[in-house]
């Protein structure tokens, strides 16, 4: 079965910028891809329209087989989006948006069960934040922000997993953890979509890549995808790039 698959996307933002055109590519299941391309390429725009928060002018999407509002209906896919985009200010604990990602499991008076507030509690040391659960979100660094986002989308038990940027202004050791933790949800069935301008770490965790440029330009497994001349079509040439480039000589 394909883990993901995109078809003929298009997405024209209500000021009439076209942001992808005709986007298509297929993820296999148990793999972590990193999405590749420039500042505005687009691949935010392509989670977005992976979840459904904006609207696609075309194409399809369907999760494991399943059509798109299916899939995100029944919470199999969990989101952890650019930090940027997240209101810290937002007064709320650490185990509570933790929690949150159990809601889509909960009735409608979201009340959690003992069994809910152990998965939290499970996820959180996971990913070594188990100290931190009575803390307000917006008191911690931004490695460790990433940190509680990701496990929310553990708490999910989703089994695709889109992180927009998860290694941004993350030390050396949480990039580390996250890449662990990574690639331990591939191994356990997981499929994995990563955007990332760390380049030179994709071929330590990354099996897949799609390069996107607008569109996709490309998408299949790293050997015929993280090729010099591929980056070089979806990051131009330039000297600015060379350092990128090196990861994959
Ligand atoms: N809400 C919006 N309205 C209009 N245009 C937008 C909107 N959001 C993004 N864009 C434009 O769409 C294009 C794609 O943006 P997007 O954020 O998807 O890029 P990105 O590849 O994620 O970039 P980055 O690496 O900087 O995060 C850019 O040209 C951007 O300016």
């Amino acid at each position: 079965m394909t883990g993901l698959r995109a078809n003929g996307i298009g997405v024209t933002y209500p000021n009439g910028h076209v942001a992808l055109r005709d986007a298509s590519f297929e993820l296999p299941e148990k793999s972590i891809t990193a999405l590749l391309g420039v500042n505005g390429a687009g691949k935010s725009t392509l989670f977005k329209a992976l979840m459904g928060f904006v609207k696609v002018t075309s194409g399809t999407v369907e999760f494991l087989g399943k059509p798109a509002e299916q899939a995100l209906d029944q919470q199999m896919v969990a989101y952890v989006p650019q930090s940027e985009e997240v209101d810290w200010s937002f007064p709320v604990l650490v185990k509570d948006v933790v929690m949150m990602g159990r809601y889509g499991r909960m009735g409608f008076l979201r009340r959690p069960k003992a069994a809910d507030k152990l998965a939290v509690e499970a996820v959180l040391s996971r990913v070594g934040m188990q100290d931190y659960q009575n803390r307000q979100i917006g008191e911690l660094s931004g490695g460790q922000k990433k940190r509680v986002f990701l496990a929310r989308a553990l708490a999910q038990e989703a089994q695709v997993i889109l992180l927009d940027e998860p290694f941004a202004g993350v030390d050396v050791q949480t990039e580390e953890q996250i890449m662990d933790l990574l690639r331990a949800l591939r191994d356990e069935g997981a499929v994995i979509l990563v955007a990332t301008h760390h380049l030179n770490t994709v071929p330590q965790f990354c099996d897949h890549a799609v390069l996107v440029d607008g569109t996709v330009l490309d998408a299949g497994p790293l050997e015929q995808t993280f090729t010099p001349e591929k980056l070089r079509r979806a990051f131009g040439g330039g000297r600015s790039n060379a350092i990128f480039l090196d990861a994959a000589e």
